[in-house]
């Protein structure tokens, strides 16, 4: 049986969602109001996970925002929360401490790989999200502890995120030249289930560590291949 638990900030939204899976999964799915910027709430998140299920096995660190006018915040809130969250999970997962392994699917965004004057606060944000994966993956410690790590670089995907960014906040400066991004709004969107297809798909191959994901609405997704130096 697969027991999920949804951790947002946002507990109207995370209790109204887990709601409507209910109708389907029943108990299986649980809200937890979770601020990933906040090291004793994640803790206390992650910590009730392992008490309510036993053990952890797969983590989404997705959490995240587009908020130029607050640099720092937007890399306290996407990249050290990533980095936060998978350091508490790890504590958890670890086969070598009592954990029996799993993967941590870290979303970054094709913004990490293609910047963009627009929002370089975010796009910094994603690259360092990339750099974490990649290198929390190459540790020679993986065949102690067994939990793999990837990362999904999509890019626009149609999601509240655009809407929140379009609205009135968009014009107080969540990103830096508005003209430009209700232009890059208007471009084509992926659906979400296309970001949750390769989800999938990472946590079933077990032989993905390491990898960051392109996902465009111009083809396949892929692995996108980096420079060895
Ligand atoms: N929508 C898009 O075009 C793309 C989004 N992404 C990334 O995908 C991820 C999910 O974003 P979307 O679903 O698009 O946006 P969304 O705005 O619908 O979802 C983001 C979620 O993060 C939660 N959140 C914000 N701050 C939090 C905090 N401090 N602690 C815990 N939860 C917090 C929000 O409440 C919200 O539920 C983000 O990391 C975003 O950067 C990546 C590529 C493209
Ligand atoms: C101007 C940036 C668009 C902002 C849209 C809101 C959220 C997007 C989150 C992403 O992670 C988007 C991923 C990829 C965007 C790709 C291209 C946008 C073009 C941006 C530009 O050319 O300035």
């Amino acid at each position: 049986m697969q027991l999920v638990i949804i951790a947002d900030i946002d507990a109207a939204k995370g209790t109204s969602t887990t709601s409507e899976l209910a109708t389907e999964y029943a108990d299986n799915v649980t809200f937890i109001e979770c601020d990933v910027t906040n090291q004793e709430s994640v803790e206390d998140t992650l910590g009730k996970a392992k008490d309510t299920y036993g053990r952890l096995d797969i983590i989404s660190n997705n959490a995240g925002a587009m908020m130029e006018n607050d640099p720092i915040g937007t890399i306290n809130l996407n990249l050290c929360g990533v980095i936060r969250v998978a350091a508490v999970a790890m504590s958890y997962m670890r086969a070598d401490k009592g954990g029996s392994g799993g993967i941590i699917i870290n979303t970054a965004s094709l913004t990490g790989v293609k910047p963009s004057y627009n929002c370089p606060a975010y796009c910094a944000s994603k690259s360092g999200v990339i750099g974490f994966t990649r290198s929390f993956a190459m540790n020679p410690d993986f065949d102690l502890h067994k939990v793999r790590m990837n990362c999904l670089c999509p890019g626009m995907v149609d999601t509240p995120m655009i809407q929140g960014v379009l609205d009135e906040d968009g014009k107080e400066g969540r990103v830096l030249n508005f003209d430009r991004f209700r232009y890059a709004a208007n471009l084509p969107q992926l659906k979400p289930s296309a970001v949750a297809d390769v989800f999938i798909d990472l946590v079933e191959n077990e032989s993905k560590n390491g990898a960051a994901m392109l996902i465009t609405v111009e083809g396949p997704p892929r692995d996108i291949e980096f420079p060895i130096y």
